[in-house]
């Protein structure tokens, strides 16, 4: 595991970026794509958990305290699908305007999943999940990139506010994938283990099925986003 801190922009280690609707990468590409790194961010309101999610995933254990983040962390696990190491980068961004504000754009800039989080028992943190999604949006996102919602501080249970039918049926999440998880309690680690790995499942899938689909032209590689919108994500 490694983290990293950067609050004041910066650029992103990612090497390609995901919303072109071609690329072309010189014929060195299967020696290249043995490396990836998926870049993740982690996006919601100030003390729903991100920065325990987060560390949760990368760094096995919930972290005994925590400040409000500033700019935004980075963590790195590598993990092993169908015999690939990919490297997952998570971006661990800050829930208070005034330590995001400068960062936006770096956040969202070749992103390749995002994790939207609100706290179980907080309401307004689960409402507040539009204005987040209005913002990726607002930030030409691709559509092909992946998006879950996870409702965090499930191990409170005496003290849930956005009860589980309410949490599927709002049209904010349509099409979304919702996780349960608790960050505290390690009986719920795997569910925190599940968000990061099915995203690093589908995305695996989906550009599995965009480096199958290259054409080689005049000695380089042209692949096609067409096929980067299936997927064939096991979860
Ligand atoms: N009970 C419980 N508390 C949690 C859980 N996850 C986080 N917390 C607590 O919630 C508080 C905020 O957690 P953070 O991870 O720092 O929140 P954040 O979303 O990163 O906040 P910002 O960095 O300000 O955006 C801390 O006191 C954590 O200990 C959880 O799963 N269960
Ligand atoms: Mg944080």
């Amino acid at each position: 595991m490694a983290n990293k801190s950067l609050a004041n922009g910066g650029g992103t280690r990612n090497p390609r970026p995901s919303s072109l609707s071609s690329l072309e990468l010189d014929s060195s590409l299967d020696h290249s794509v043995q490396t990836r790194i998926f870049k993740i961010i982690v996006i919601g309101d100030s003390n729903v958990g991100k920065t325990c999610l987060s560390f949760r995933f990368t760094g096995g254990s919930f972290p005994e305290k925590t400040e409000a983040t500033i700019g935004v962390d980075f963590r790195e696990k590598t993990v092993e699908i169908e015999g690939e190491k990919i490297k997952v980068q998570v971006w661990d961004t800050a829930g208070q305007e005034r330590f995001r504000k400068s960062m936006v754009e770096h956040y969202y800039r070749n992103v390749h999943a995002v994790v939207f989080v609100y706290d179980v028992t907080k309401m307004a943190s689960f409402e507040n999940l539009k204005t987040w999604i209005q913002e990726c949006n607002g930030h030409h996102v691709s559509p092909v990139v992946p998006r879950v919602l996870v409702g965090n501080k499930c191990d409170l249970v005496g003290q849930i506010q956005v009860p589980s039918t309410q949490r599927s049926s709002s049209p904010d999440s349509h099409n979304m994938l919702l996780f349960e998880a608790s960050a505290k309690d390690s009986k719920e680690s795997q569910n925190v283990e599940s968000i990061f790995m099915c995203l690093a499942c589908r995305l695996k899938a989906q550009k599995s099925l965009l480096y199958r689909d290259v054409e080689r032209q005049d000695g380089k590689v042209k692949l096609s986003q067409e096929s980067a919108s299936k997927n064939s994500c096991p979860c």
